[in-house]
Protein backbone atom coordinates (compact mmCIF):
# COMPACT_ATOMS: atom_id res chain seq x y z
CA UNK A 1 0.00 0.00 0.00
CA UNK A 2 1.19 3.11 -0.60
CA UNK A 3 2.96 4.73 2.39
CA UNK A 4 1.82 7.89 3.73
CA UNK A 5 3.96 10.74 3.27
CA UNK A 6 4.95 13.21 6.28
CA UNK A 7 3.34 14.50 8.95
CA UNK A 8 0.94 17.83 7.71
CA UNK A 9 1.04 20.92 8.93
CA UNK A 10 -0.52 21.44 12.08
CA UNK A 11 -2.29 24.91 10.27
CA UNK A 12 -4.57 22.37 8.77
CA UNK A 13 -5.34 20.60 11.70
CA UNK A 14 -5.52 23.16 14.42
CA UNK A 15 -7.71 25.15 11.68
CA UNK A 16 -10.00 22.17 12.32
CA UNK A 17 -9.58 20.35 15.56
CA UNK A 18 -8.35 22.89 17.22
CA UNK A 19 -5.74 21.93 19.92
CA UNK A 20 -5.23 18.20 19.16
CA UNK A 21 -2.44 15.80 20.14
CA UNK A 22 -2.62 13.73 17.28
CA UNK A 23 -0.12 13.33 14.52
CA UNK A 24 -1.73 13.46 11.46
CA UNK A 25 -0.53 12.23 7.58
CA UNK A 26 -1.23 13.02 4.22
CA UNK A 27 -2.71 9.68 2.95
CA UNK A 28 -3.24 10.15 -1.15
CA UNK A 29 -3.65 13.84 -0.41
CA UNK A 30 -6.56 12.81 2.15
CA UNK A 31 -5.45 14.54 6.11
CA UNK A 32 -6.32 11.45 8.54
CA UNK A 33 -5.47 10.58 11.82
CA UNK A 34 -1.94 8.72 11.45
CA UNK A 35 -2.57 5.06 13.28
CA UNK A 36 0.33 2.64 13.93
CA UNK A 37 -1.44 -0.01 12.32
CA UNK A 38 -0.73 -2.55 8.89
CA UNK A 39 -3.15 -1.75 6.44
CA UNK A 40 -3.41 -2.58 2.81
CA UNK A 41 -5.80 -1.01 0.47
CA UNK A 42 -9.19 -1.87 -0.18
CA UNK A 43 -9.56 -3.09 -4.13
CA UNK A 44 -11.00 -0.09 -6.33
CA UNK A 45 -13.39 -1.72 -8.87
CA UNK A 46 -15.47 0.09 -11.62
CA UNK A 47 -19.25 -0.30 -10.04
CA UNK A 48 -19.80 -2.56 -13.31
CA UNK A 49 -16.59 -4.56 -13.76
CA UNK A 50 -17.56 -8.34 -13.75
CA UNK A 51 -15.54 -9.22 -10.73
CA UNK A 52 -17.20 -6.66 -8.34
CA UNK A 53 -20.29 -9.49 -8.13
CA UNK A 54 -17.74 -12.19 -6.83
CA UNK A 55 -16.35 -10.19 -3.99
CA UNK A 56 -19.57 -9.27 -2.60
CA UNK A 57 -20.48 -12.86 -2.46
CA UNK A 58 -17.55 -13.88 -1.00
CA UNK A 59 -18.19 -11.30 1.28
CA UNK A 60 -15.18 -8.97 0.40
CA UNK A 61 -15.24 -5.25 0.41
CA UNK A 62 -14.54 -3.45 -2.45
CA UNK A 63 -15.25 0.46 -3.02
CA UNK A 64 -17.20 0.75 -6.40
CA UNK A 65 -16.05 3.85 -8.25
CA UNK A 66 -18.33 6.37 -10.15
CA UNK A 67 -21.37 4.17 -9.12
CA UNK A 68 -24.26 5.42 -10.26
CA UNK A 69 -26.12 4.04 -7.54
CA UNK A 70 -27.01 7.25 -5.71
CA UNK A 71 -26.33 9.72 -8.54
CA UNK A 72 -29.15 11.48 -7.74
CA UNK A 73 -27.93 12.14 -4.59
CA UNK A 74 -25.24 13.78 -5.61
CA UNK A 75 -26.58 17.24 -5.47
CA UNK A 76 -27.66 16.61 -1.49
CA UNK A 77 -25.34 19.91 -0.54
CA UNK A 78 -26.29 21.39 3.10
CA UNK A 79 -28.07 24.42 1.05
CA UNK A 80 -30.43 21.40 -0.47
CA UNK A 81 -30.67 19.51 2.11
CA UNK A 82 -32.40 22.54 3.69
CA UNK A 83 -34.64 23.54 1.01
CA UNK A 84 -35.73 20.09 0.26
CA UNK A 85 -35.04 17.83 3.19
CA UNK A 86 -38.39 18.64 5.29
CA UNK A 87 -40.01 19.63 8.13
CA UNK A 88 -39.18 16.64 10.31
CA UNK A 89 -36.71 16.22 13.03
CA UNK A 90 -33.26 14.85 12.81
CA UNK A 91 -30.82 13.06 15.56
CA UNK A 92 -27.83 14.75 15.72
CA UNK A 93 -25.35 13.79 18.22
CA UNK A 94 -22.79 16.06 19.94
CA UNK A 95 -19.44 14.88 21.47
CA UNK A 96 -16.54 16.54 23.64
CA UNK A 97 -14.41 14.70 21.80
CA UNK A 98 -13.61 14.27 17.76
CA UNK A 99 -14.86 10.61 18.47
CA UNK A 100 -18.86 9.95 17.92
CA UNK A 101 -18.64 6.02 19.53
CA UNK A 102 -22.97 4.78 19.52
CA UNK A 103 -24.14 3.31 22.10
CA UNK A 104 -27.80 1.54 23.26
CA UNK A 105 -29.49 4.08 25.78
CA UNK A 106 -31.16 1.16 26.76
CA UNK A 107 -28.50 -1.13 28.05
CA UNK A 108 -26.98 2.62 29.54
CA UNK A 109 -29.26 2.05 32.67
CA UNK A 110 -28.17 -1.54 33.72
CA UNK A 111 -24.97 -1.18 33.20
CA UNK A 112 -22.97 0.59 36.38
CA UNK A 113 -20.84 4.13 36.12
CA UNK A 114 -21.86 3.76 32.52
CA UNK A 115 -20.56 7.35 31.03
CA UNK A 116 -22.04 7.95 27.81
CA UNK A 117 -19.79 8.86 24.95
CA UNK A 118 -21.82 11.00 23.10
CA UNK A 119 -25.46 13.16 23.83
CA UNK A 120 -28.46 12.71 21.40
CA UNK A 121 -30.24 15.79 20.28
CA UNK A 122 -33.23 16.23 18.40
CA UNK A 123 -33.31 19.49 15.91
CA UNK A 124 -34.71 20.39 12.90
CA UNK A 125 -32.44 21.22 9.42
CA UNK A 126 -32.64 24.57 9.67
CA UNK A 127 -30.81 24.75 13.62
CA UNK A 128 -28.32 21.59 11.97
CA UNK A 129 -27.52 23.53 9.24
CA UNK A 130 -27.29 27.16 11.65
CA UNK A 131 -24.60 25.04 14.17
CA UNK A 132 -22.33 23.44 11.23
CA UNK A 133 -22.02 27.43 9.36
CA UNK A 134 -21.10 28.73 12.83
CA UNK A 135 -18.59 26.48 13.86
CA UNK A 136 -15.65 26.76 15.40
CA UNK A 137 -13.06 24.37 16.23
CA UNK A 138 -13.70 25.04 20.24
CA UNK A 139 -17.26 24.16 19.91
CA UNK A 140 -18.87 20.59 20.78
CA UNK A 141 -18.48 18.41 17.63
CA UNK A 142 -22.03 17.73 16.36
CA UNK A 143 -22.65 14.81 13.78
CA UNK A 144 -26.28 14.54 11.98
CA UNK A 145 -26.95 10.53 11.90
CA UNK A 146 -30.72 10.05 10.92
CA UNK A 147 -32.78 7.33 8.94
CA UNK A 148 -34.16 8.53 5.77
CA UNK A 149 -38.15 8.37 6.93
CA UNK A 150 -41.16 9.27 5.00
CA UNK A 151 -41.02 13.12 6.70
CA UNK A 152 -38.47 14.26 3.43
CA UNK A 153 -39.46 16.60 1.05
CA UNK A 154 -41.21 15.45 -2.34
CA UNK A 155 -37.56 16.56 -3.88
CA UNK A 156 -35.77 14.36 -1.85
CA UNK A 157 -38.43 11.48 -2.64
CA UNK A 158 -37.73 12.15 -6.03
CA UNK A 159 -33.66 11.50 -5.39
CA UNK A 160 -34.27 8.27 -3.45
CA UNK A 161 -36.67 6.97 -6.56
CA UNK A 162 -33.88 7.69 -8.60
CA UNK A 163 -31.06 5.44 -6.55
CA UNK A 164 -30.20 2.49 -8.87
CA UNK A 165 -33.26 -0.01 -7.37
CA UNK A 166 -32.71 -2.34 -10.11
CA UNK A 167 -29.04 -2.72 -9.12
CA UNK A 168 -29.88 -2.84 -5.85
CA UNK A 169 -32.62 -5.40 -5.56
CA UNK A 170 -30.47 -7.57 -7.82
CA UNK A 171 -27.47 -7.94 -5.71
CA UNK A 172 -29.99 -8.20 -2.72
CA UNK A 173 -31.30 -10.73 -4.33
CA UNK A 174 -28.84 -13.01 -5.73
CA UNK A 175 -26.84 -12.84 -2.20
CA UNK A 176 -29.78 -13.98 -0.63
CA UNK A 177 -29.84 -11.02 1.96
CA UNK A 178 -32.55 -9.44 4.16
CA UNK A 179 -35.04 -6.82 3.52
CA UNK A 180 -33.28 -3.35 3.51
CA UNK A 181 -33.79 -2.16 7.38
CA UNK A 182 -32.81 1.48 6.82
CA UNK A 183 -30.88 4.18 5.00
CA UNK A 184 -29.22 6.64 7.50
CA UNK A 185 -27.92 10.08 6.42
CA UNK A 186 -25.00 10.93 8.10
CA UNK A 187 -23.75 14.58 7.80
CA UNK A 188 -20.32 15.71 9.79
CA UNK A 189 -17.48 17.78 10.54
CA UNK A 190 -13.80 17.31 9.01
CA UNK A 191 -12.24 14.87 11.52
CA UNK A 192 -15.15 13.47 13.20
CA UNK A 193 -14.76 9.55 13.98
CA UNK A 194 -17.01 7.05 14.74
CA UNK A 195 -14.60 4.64 16.20
CA UNK A 196 -14.02 0.91 15.09
CA UNK A 197 -17.59 -1.26 15.30
CA UNK A 198 -19.34 -4.23 13.78
CA UNK A 199 -22.79 -4.03 12.11
CA UNK A 200 -24.54 -7.31 12.11
CA UNK A 201 -25.70 -6.26 8.72
CA UNK A 202 -24.70 -6.17 5.15
CA UNK A 203 -23.83 -1.91 4.08
CA UNK A 204 -23.53 -0.60 0.80
CA UNK A 205 -22.30 2.62 2.37
CA UNK A 206 -22.26 5.46 -0.37
CA UNK A 207 -20.41 8.76 -0.56
CA UNK A 208 -22.22 11.74 -1.40
CA UNK A 209 -19.87 14.91 -0.18
CA UNK A 210 -16.32 15.15 1.42
CA UNK A 211 -14.00 12.00 1.54
CA UNK A 212 -14.06 9.47 4.07
CA UNK A 213 -11.45 6.88 5.64
CA UNK A 214 -12.50 3.59 6.41
CA UNK A 215 -10.27 1.22 8.26
CA UNK A 216 -11.55 -2.49 8.31
CA UNK A 217 -10.55 -5.34 9.65
CA UNK A 218 -11.77 -8.81 9.02
CA UNK A 219 -14.16 -10.32 11.36
CA UNK A 220 -11.61 -12.90 12.40
CA UNK A 221 -9.41 -9.68 14.12
CA UNK A 222 -12.24 -10.06 17.02
CA UNK A 223 -8.99 -11.57 19.44
CA UNK A 224 -7.46 -8.38 18.71
CA UNK A 225 -9.83 -6.07 18.78
CA UNK A 226 -11.68 -6.68 22.17
CA UNK A 227 -15.56 -5.56 21.72
CA UNK A 228 -17.08 -4.30 24.91
CA UNK A 229 -18.97 -7.19 26.44
CA UNK A 230 -22.90 -8.66 24.83
CA UNK A 231 -24.90 -6.94 27.41
CA UNK A 232 -22.59 -3.69 27.88
CA UNK A 233 -24.68 -0.37 25.84
CA UNK A 234 -21.61 -0.09 23.74
CA UNK A 235 -21.90 -3.75 21.83
CA UNK A 236 -19.96 -4.50 18.56
CA UNK A 237 -17.67 -1.57 19.74
CA UNK A 238 -14.00 -2.36 20.07
CA UNK A 239 -12.98 -1.57 23.77
CA UNK A 240 -9.60 -0.33 22.15
CA UNK A 241 -8.55 3.75 21.89
CA UNK A 242 -6.55 3.49 18.30
CA UNK A 243 -5.10 7.32 19.77
CA UNK A 244 -4.17 5.57 22.87
CA UNK A 245 -4.11 2.23 22.98
CA UNK A 246 -3.58 0.37 25.78
CA UNK A 247 -1.65 -2.93 25.17
CA UNK A 248 -1.35 -3.90 28.78
CA UNK A 249 -5.33 -4.43 28.62
CA UNK A 250 -5.47 -5.41 24.80
CA UNK A 251 -2.22 -6.69 24.23
CA UNK A 252 -2.99 -8.37 20.75
CA UNK A 253 -3.75 -4.98 19.51
CA UNK A 254 -0.28 -5.03 18.43
CA UNK A 255 -0.76 -8.07 16.09
CA UNK A 256 -3.91 -6.77 14.30
CA UNK A 257 -3.91 -6.49 10.37
CA UNK A 258 -6.45 -4.53 8.16
CA UNK A 259 -7.46 -2.43 5.06
CA UNK A 260 -8.33 1.01 4.18
CA UNK A 261 -9.81 2.81 1.58
CA UNK A 262 -10.57 6.65 0.95
CA UNK A 263 -14.27 7.20 -0.22
CA UNK A 264 -15.18 10.43 -2.12
CA UNK A 265 -18.43 11.43 -3.76
CA UNK A 266 -19.76 8.48 -6.18
CA UNK A 267 -17.66 5.96 -4.54
CA UNK A 268 -20.22 3.14 -3.03
CA UNK A 269 -18.15 0.83 -0.55
CA UNK A 270 -19.44 -2.56 0.11
CA UNK A 271 -19.02 -2.96 3.70
CA UNK A 272 -19.72 -6.46 4.55
CA UNK A 273 -21.24 -7.62 8.14
CA UNK A 274 -19.33 -8.20 11.07
CA UNK A 275 -16.42 -6.31 9.15
CA UNK A 276 -14.83 -4.34 11.76
CA UNK A 277 -14.75 -0.73 10.14
CA UNK A 278 -13.58 2.43 11.50
CA UNK A 279 -14.75 5.48 9.81
CA UNK A 280 -13.31 9.10 9.84
CA UNK A 281 -14.13 12.87 7.77
CA UNK A 282 -10.87 13.67 6.65
CA UNK A 283 -9.44 17.07 7.88
CA UNK A 284 -8.98 18.63 4.52
CA UNK A 285 -12.19 17.29 3.17
CA UNK A 286 -15.07 19.23 4.09
CA UNK A 287 -17.94 18.28 5.56
CA UNK A 288 -19.03 14.62 5.22
CA UNK A 289 -22.30 13.39 3.46
CA UNK A 290 -22.90 9.93 2.91
CA UNK A 291 -26.24 7.43 2.79
CA UNK A 292 -25.92 4.04 3.61
CA UNK A 293 -28.16 1.01 3.36
CA UNK A 294 -28.84 -1.62 5.84
CA UNK A 295 -29.46 -4.96 4.69
CA UNK A 296 -30.34 -7.94 7.34
CA UNK A 297 -28.52 -11.35 6.89
CA UNK A 298 -30.06 -14.10 4.56
CA UNK A 299 -31.54 -17.20 6.32
CA UNK A 300 -28.41 -19.38 7.96
CA UNK A 301 -27.85 -21.63 5.05
CA UNK A 302 -29.58 -25.62 5.83
CA UNK A 303 -26.07 -26.70 5.26
CA UNK A 304 -23.61 -25.53 8.09
CA UNK A 305 -20.13 -26.80 6.83
CA UNK A 306 -16.82 -27.23 9.28
CA UNK A 307 -14.84 -25.48 9.87
CA UNK A 308 -16.72 -22.79 10.78
CA UNK A 309 -15.96 -19.20 9.27
CA UNK A 310 -15.23 -16.73 11.54
CA UNK A 311 -18.61 -14.82 11.05
CA UNK A 312 -20.36 -17.36 12.40
CA UNK A 313 -17.88 -18.03 15.59
CA UNK A 314 -18.66 -14.47 16.19
CA UNK A 315 -21.99 -15.20 15.85
CA UNK A 316 -21.83 -18.40 18.24
CA UNK A 317 -19.28 -16.37 20.54
CA UNK A 318 -22.86 -13.65 20.64
CA UNK A 319 -25.38 -16.35 21.08
CA UNK A 320 -23.31 -17.81 24.21
CA UNK A 321 -23.23 -14.30 25.98
CA UNK A 322 -26.56 -13.88 25.41
CA UNK A 323 -27.69 -17.43 26.84
CA UNK A 324 -25.75 -16.83 29.79
CA UNK A 325 -26.89 -13.63 30.85
CA UNK A 326 -30.41 -15.06 30.39
CA UNK A 327 -29.38 -18.53 32.29
CA UNK A 328 -27.75 -16.68 35.04
CA UNK A 329 -30.16 -14.27 34.88
CA UNK A 330 -27.62 -11.32 35.66
CA UNK A 331 -24.78 -10.50 33.09
CA UNK A 332 -22.42 -9.42 35.76
CA UNK A 333 -22.16 -13.28 36.25
CA UNK A 334 -20.96 -13.83 32.81
CA UNK A 335 -17.27 -13.55 33.47
CA UNK A 336 -17.09 -14.96 36.52
CA UNK A 337 -18.78 -18.15 34.93
CA UNK A 338 -16.78 -18.20 31.67
CA UNK A 339 -13.28 -17.61 33.57
CA UNK A 340 -14.23 -21.08 35.98
CA UNK A 341 -15.27 -22.61 32.49
CA UNK A 342 -12.00 -21.50 30.94
CA UNK A 343 -9.05 -21.14 33.46
CA UNK A 344 -6.46 -24.02 33.93
CA UNK A 345 -9.08 -26.04 31.46
CA UNK A 346 -9.00 -24.81 28.17
CA UNK A 347 -6.65 -22.14 28.50
C1 LIG B 1 -23.74 5.41 12.57
C2 LIG B 1 -22.85 4.64 11.65
C3 LIG B 1 -22.20 5.47 10.60
C4 LIG B 1 -21.18 4.76 9.73
C5 LIG B 1 -19.81 5.32 10.06
C6 LIG B 1 -19.69 6.79 9.63
O1 LIG B 1 -20.02 7.08 8.46
O2 LIG B 1 -19.30 7.60 10.49
C7 LIG B 1 -21.16 3.25 9.98
O3 LIG B 1 -20.52 2.76 10.89
C8 LIG B 1 -21.98 2.38 9.12
O4 LIG B 1 -22.54 2.86 8.11
O5 LIG B 1 -22.08 1.16 9.45
ZN1 LIG C 1 -21.04 0.66 11.18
Amino acid sequence: SAEPSAVVSAADVLAVNGADSHQYIDFKGHVVRNYDLQLEDIPRLNHDDPRVESMIANEEPVVLTNSDIIATALKWDLNYLRENIGPGNFSVYSSKTSKFMYFDDKRAKDWPNFVPPTERHEMKFEEFFERIANFRSSDTRIYLQQMLNDSVGKNIVKDFLGFKWNWLTAIQRKMKWGTLTSNLLLIGLPGNITPVHYDEQQNFFCQVSGYKRIILFHPDQFKCLYPFPLYHPCDRQSQVDFDNPDYARFPKFKEVKGFQAIVGPGDVLYLPMYWWHHVESTINGGITTSVNFWYKAGPTPSQITHPLTAQQKVAVMRNIERMLGEALGDHREIGPLLNCMVNGRYS
